[in-house]
């Protein structure tokens, strides 16, 4: 849709039409149970993801082509779709279907992967998918959640999912027992050769000799990674009698001294422990941590044990320290690369005990994964805040709940201030103030900025815009937020008394819009949970926002309403709001006409040529 100004040689412009038809999201059904969240607020979440890369370069209003405007819409029956790319549990199947359409296709390749996701809304996968960026470009901005079942996120690019505003959730607990289990399991069956000596009993052989193992009890079992896993790792080894050290940079201490387990640096936990078992992640921090200097520094006759990731072993130095006899024996459940190949001399090697990434493969665990991600896949789409996103900030549900209106205000103001802007030179900067009674620590405006930045960014661009994507977005495009918080003496049940938006380095379509330091402003307040505008540049108007706006600037002079609401009229276009600001009597006026439809060109045309009009222009919210 276009918006509208006057120029020097032509009081009103108007251009055509060029609605982006924006696919619609969900039923409208799936919004009714968003603990009572707007369709506005719900679009924040949803809101689609970018349907081309962003190349840095600055903010740049667009001159050449009319302002496009879409509203989020909550129409058409349609479910949304989910692929499930590998195998999950049928109660979190079940689940899925009750709110999708489930297309479990296992194994694809990553070609085959790329041409089906163009389809999809949702993608569930477990460790054995790697989700690249090649990914998200081939999903065409329809790919808005990546459910991991499982706890570690390697497999997916987690950068180019933001960039694409693609929300990646993850079941970060449901697996926990079944991998600290497995580890206890590799540690007693390397301890004592089971894996070996079945294979040799069941070659024919009677090997009681060969097949002495060494005993736990007594022994210091190293645990690096001291999270979740981790420290299930080390509660059920205390049960075995083993001395438990542990190191992870970020753990709390307290939490270690509660089950009796000693924090100490990386080289103290590798050089005394007889036993190390790795729980850490992959990071760029942790890849090939266990290397030829660490295996240097370790105990000789040292035993590992690997349920975390193959990649923080250097696998080609642990086959040395094994020859070596630096390291006794490992048990080795993951891999650098998954399958490892099948002459890999680490998996082949005598002293080497593995098994093929069976963590998590309980099937306890498998059920308790799959609903946890179904559940999670499921709100995301729904637009609920997911309790397990990776790359979204987390804002409670409470928080949400209460800046509903003001989060629905803030989208409008931006995508206000960004239809008065003339253009020519880019926007420099965005800047925020938020007048309120509460304390600093008591108001959380990313939401806020993240849909004000959706509001000025969408209506000019290809962008689509989410909290995922809001902060980059914004960094790609030049756009720099700052924000100002003024404290108010009201009542703090508010959260806010008002928002105001200013956009500098502009110039302006109506240049009433401008404040006395030449930035565009505009204000809003929040009045029976509906979002108000409160200030256009200097005038202090008062007119909800619903619909669309038209402002004109005239002379304050006696009929001007009367003037302009017949036009209206004559048209059938149903005012639903009016205010007018002036700065005295019989001096310049604003007039902030709220209307239900869009007014047709001749209609607006009309307004223009109302002899007192000085400027107006028409904006659809
Ligand atoms: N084999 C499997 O099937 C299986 C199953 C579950 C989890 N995992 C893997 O196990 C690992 C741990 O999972 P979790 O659920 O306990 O995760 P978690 O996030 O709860 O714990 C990881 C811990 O590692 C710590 N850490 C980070 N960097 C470290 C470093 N440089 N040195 C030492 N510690 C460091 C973190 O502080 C955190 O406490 C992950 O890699 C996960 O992918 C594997
Ligand atoms: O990170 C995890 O959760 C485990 O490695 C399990 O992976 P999986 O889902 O492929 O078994």
């Amino acid at each position: 849709m276009a918006a509208m100004a006057t120029t020097p040689s032509m009081k009103a412009a108007v251009s055509a039409p060029t609605a982006r038809s924006r696919p619609s999201l969900l039923p409208v059904s799936s919004y009714t149970s968003l603990r009572s969240l707007s369709t506005r607020q719900v679009s924040l979440f949803l809101g689609r993801p970018l349907r081309q890369p962003l190349h840095p370069k600055p903010f740049q209003p667009s001159t050449s082509r009319s302002v496009q405007i879409v509203t989020a819409t909550a129409a058409t029956d349609s479910k949304p779709t989910v692929l499930v790319a590998e195998k999950l549990g049928e109660a979190g199947l079940a689940l899925l279907r009750g709110f999708s359409n489930v297309d479990c296709s296992y194994n694809l390749s990553a070609e085959e992967l790329c041409a089906k996701i163009s389809l999809c809304d949702a993608l569930i996968v477990r460790s054995g998918t790697k989700v690249t960026r090649e990914v998200f470009e081939a999903a065409k901005g329809r790919l808005r959640v990546v459910g991991r079942a499982g706890v570690g996120i390697d497999n997916v690019d987690l950068q180019a999912a933001t960039e694409h505003g693609c929300l990646v959730v993850n079941a970060p607990t449901a697996n926990t027992i079944a991998a600290a289990e497995h580890a206890i399991a590799l540690l007693a069956a390397m301890a004592r050769n089971v894996a070996q000596a079945d294979a040799s009993l069941k070659a024919g052989k009677w090997q009681r000799n060969k097949y002495v193992g060494v005993s736990l009890v007594g022994k210091t079992i190293g645990v690096l990674g001291f999270g979740k896993v981790g420290s299930e790792v080390a509660r059920r080894a205390k049960g075995l009698g083993m001395h438990v050290i542990a190191h992870d940079p970020y753990a709390p201490a307290d939490r270690a001294r509660a089950i009796g387990v000693e924090l100490v640096s990386f080289d103290e936990a590798i050089s005394t422990a007889d036993f190390l078992s790795l729980h850490m992640p992959l990071t760029p921090a942790t890849s090939k941590i266990f290397n030829e200097e660490s295996f240097a520094k370790m105990k000789k006759g040292v035993r590992i044990i690997n349920v975390a990731r193959g990649g923080v072993i250097d696998e080609d130095a642990l086959v040395r320290a094994l020859d070596d006899g630096i390291v006794a024996q490992a048990a080795l459940d993951v891999f650098t690369v998954e399958p490892p190949p099948k002459d890999s001399k680490l998996v082949l090697h005598e002293n080497v005990i593995v098994t093929p990434h069976l963590g998590a493969s309980t099937v306890e665990a498998q059920e308790g994964v799959a609903i946890e991600i179904a559940e999670a896949v499921v709100g995301a789409l729904k637009g609920e805040l997911a309790a397990t996103a990776v790359n979204a900030p987390m804002v409670p549900a409470e928080v949400v709940s209460e800046l509903a209106p003001y989060v629905i205000l803030a989208e409008k103001l931006g995508r206000l201030a960004v239809q008065l802007v003339a253009g020519g030179q880019g926007i420099k900067g965005l800047k925020v103030v938020y007048t309120s009674a509460r304390g600093p620590d008591d108001l959380d405006t990313r939401l806020l900025r993240a849909m004000i930045t959706k509001g000025v960014i969408e209506p000019i661009s290809s962008a689509y815009v989410n909290i995922v994507n809001a902060d980059f977005t914004a960094k790609q495009r030049g756009l720099r937020i700052s924000e100002e918080r003024i404290s108010h003496d009201g009542s703090p049940e508010a959260p806010l008394e008002s928002i105001q938006v200013q956009l500098s380095n502009v110039e302006s379509k109506f240049a009433s819009a401008l404040s006395e330091s030449g930035d565009i402003r505009v204000e809003g307040r929040v009045k029976d949970s509906i979002p108000h505008l409160t200030l256009v540049g200097s005038f202090s108007v008062d007119v909800s926002l619903e619909g669309n706006l038209i402002f004109c600037r005239n002379i304050d002079q006696p009929g001007m309403i009367g003037q302009v609401g017949s036009i209206l009229a004559e048209k059938n276009v149903n005012v639903n709001f009016m205010s007018v600001g002036r700065t005295g009597p019989r001096e310049q006026a604003i007039m902030a006409i709220g209307v239900d439809e869009e007014p047709d060109k001749e209609c607006l045309k009309k307004i223009g040529e109302v002899t007192a009009v000085e400027e107006f222009v028409f904006l659809k919210l």
